[in-house]
């Protein structure tokens, strides 16, 4: 997306969004593609293989937990089985026409992905969708496994939770805010000066990714990729192997599994190259803190610990001297930087996006962001007062989540809500986009209306919404990265908005494609044809 930029205070703090970067390829290639995988799927009986968003080589499909379908609860215990917030019959209820008939009375002739994504009409209503969302979202890890970021199973994903959750606290934020989101901010604002100056236009899907990186890389190691000044092979490396990411999740086979196709295809060949650099960027990061920490017998002391000096969750991790290896350790540290860096930058294109689209939003925010500051730089505690810029950014999440589809495999049989039935081994992808533009749970769902969300309220999640709005997902899967996302997206528009103006270069068509996020792209489509299939698009991608 390209912006033009202009200083602040003088006339403006004008930055004009335009075009944009097709990342991934063309939308109607990646959805046939699935298609097409479904259709083998099922063709060859083998369990589908939809990965996003993990590094090297994907594990073996798990072996199921339990082998005998007749421990599953039955349909009585189904119906009541508690989820927080209602049972299942109320959850059922929560849809005027309950779930739509979805091929039900021959599951076993079909796999259940593409049961599941075959037999949701299309475009589906999304409500029944929200419907199975609540519940097998928040079924334990022993049930489903897959996520979004990885296939890790049950265990693994709970004692990478178990590690990673307590180095997230809100001493640990607070300085963040301070140290990292508002530098790194304003380092962004410095880099779009001269094209504000010059009146030059601007690619801002890039220099969030650039900026987001930048965060992530101190927030979790205290390592400057500072890509948003330099490029070095770490940096190359780190988009080499997320874009392989992004596009293994939309392959038509699984060939990269294979060990010698992964020896000769040049793609693969630059893809394990750049998992090489960034492992080994890690692995050294690990052990020079080890050093430190080790030299310095540093001990931790108490649960909301931050080292002045490093406050890195990496400086973190190890302080605590879990039972952790260097080998989980790094593991655990590149999970976190996949899933928390092209989110937050998607997130804030298309937050400026929005915002771009409708000026009295924006002089809202920008009226916002001048009162509660009046040009100073913002706080942990500040940011509570940004209530209207914060709404902005979560009905744009509400708009473009990212990412689009929740995936999840199960390891044993189950019945989902509406009677759709699931084998072992199948997989289920849950359109968080239809959930989250459906007319049916949303008043006015395809509108910017950052008011829909009550500004004196709570901030939306999915519980208080009856998982309505899950851009972070949620149960035991839930991100475990949300504050961290939104604190970081606040401090990074406040800062934008307090120091330029922007609009959109005219006479673009802004469109969308999906990987592992929506991303812009110019190749656009027009008016119902391009609604109705990037619904489509987005319920199976
Ligand atoms: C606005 C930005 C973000 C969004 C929209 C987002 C959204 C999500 C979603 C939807 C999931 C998948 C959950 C599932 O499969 O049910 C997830 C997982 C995850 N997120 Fe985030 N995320 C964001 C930022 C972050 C950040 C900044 C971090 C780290 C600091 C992070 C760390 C993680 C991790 C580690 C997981 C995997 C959890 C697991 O393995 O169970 N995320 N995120």
């Amino acid at each position: 997306m390209f912006t033009k930029v202009a200083p602040s205070k003088d006339s403006s703090r004008r930055l004009q969004l335009s075009s944009l970067v097709p990342w991934c390829s063309e939308g109607m290639i990646v959805c046939k593609k699935i298609n097409v995988l479904c259709l083998l799927q099922e063709e060859l009986k083998i369990p589908p293989t939809v990965e996003i968003g993990t590094y090297g080589a994907a594990p073996d499909p798990p072996p199921p937990l339990s082998s005998d379908p007749s421990n599953k609860l039955s349909s009585e215990d189904e119906a009541s089985r508690s989820f927080g917030f209602g049972t299942i019959t109320e959850l059922q209820n929560l849809t005027e026409s309950g779930i739509r008939h979805i091929d039900a009375e021959e599951p076993s002739k079909r796999n259940a992905s593409y049961s599941i994504m075959a037999s949701l009409p299309f475009p589906s209503t999304g409500a029944e969708e929200m419907v199975v969302a609540c519940s097998f979202l928040v079924i334990p890890y022993d049930d489903y496994n897959g996520g979004a970021y990885g296939e890790g199973g049950g265990l693994e994903v709970e004692v990478r939770r178990r590690a990673v959750l307590p180095s997230l606290h809100i001493k640990f934020l607070s300085v963040m805010v301070n140290k990292v989101f508002c530098r790194c901010a304003l380092r962004l604002v410095e880099k779009l000066r001269p094209y504000a100056i010059n009146g030059a236009s601007v690619n801002m899907e890039e220099k969030f990714s650039q900026l987001t990186l930048d965060v992530i890389g101190l927030s979790l190691f205290n390592y400057n990729f500072d890509s948003l000044t330099s490029d070095s092979p770490v940096i190359d490396a780190v988009y080499t192997a997320l874009k392989e990411a992004e596009s293994r999740s939309t392959d038509i086979l699984p060939y990269w599994k294979a060990h010698l196709l992964r020896k000769i295809i040049p793609r693969q060949i630059k893809a394990e190259k750049a998992v090489t650099i960034i492992r080994e960027t890690v692995e050294e990061l690990i052990a020079k803190c080890k050093e430190i920490v080790d030299a310095e017998g540093e001990q931790i002391n108490g649960e909301d610990y931050v080292n002045d000096s490093d406050p890195s969750i990496l400086r973190f991790l190890l302080a605590t001297r879990d039972e952790v290896s260097s080998v989980q350790l790094r593991d655990h540290l590149l999970s976190m930087l996949v899933a928390g860096h092209e989110t937050t930058g998607s997130v804030l294109t298309w937050t400026l996006y929005l915002l771009s689209k409708d000026s009295s939003a924006l002089a809202k925010a920008q009226e916002e962001v001048d009162n509660v500051l009046g040009g100073k730089f913002p706080t942990y505690d500040d940011v509570k007062e940004l209530k209207y810029l914060t709404r902005c950014i979560h009905e744009s999440m509400r708009l473009y989540p990212h990412p689009p589809v929740l995936i999840r495999r199960a390891l044993v049989a189950d019945v989902l809500p509406g009677n759709f039935k699931i084998n072992v081994g199948q997989d289920i992808m849950i359109s968080v986009y239809n959930i989250h533009r459906s007319p049916q749970v949303w008043d006015g769902a395809e509108d910017f209306m950052p008011e829909r969300f009550d500004l004196e309220g709570p901030v939306p999640n999915e519980t208080n919404t009856n998982f309505r709005f899950i851009p972070f997902s949620g149960g035991p899967r839930k991100c475990v990265g949300d504050q961290f996302a939104l604190l970081e997206a606040i401090i990074a528009l406040t800062i934008f908005l307090q120091n330029l103006n922007f609009e959109l270069v005219p006479d673009q068509k802004i469109g969308m494609t999906t990987g592992a996020t929506i991303h812009t792209t110019n190749v656009g489509f027009f008016g119902h044809y391009y609604k109705h299939f990037l619904h489509f698009l987005n319920l199976i991608a």
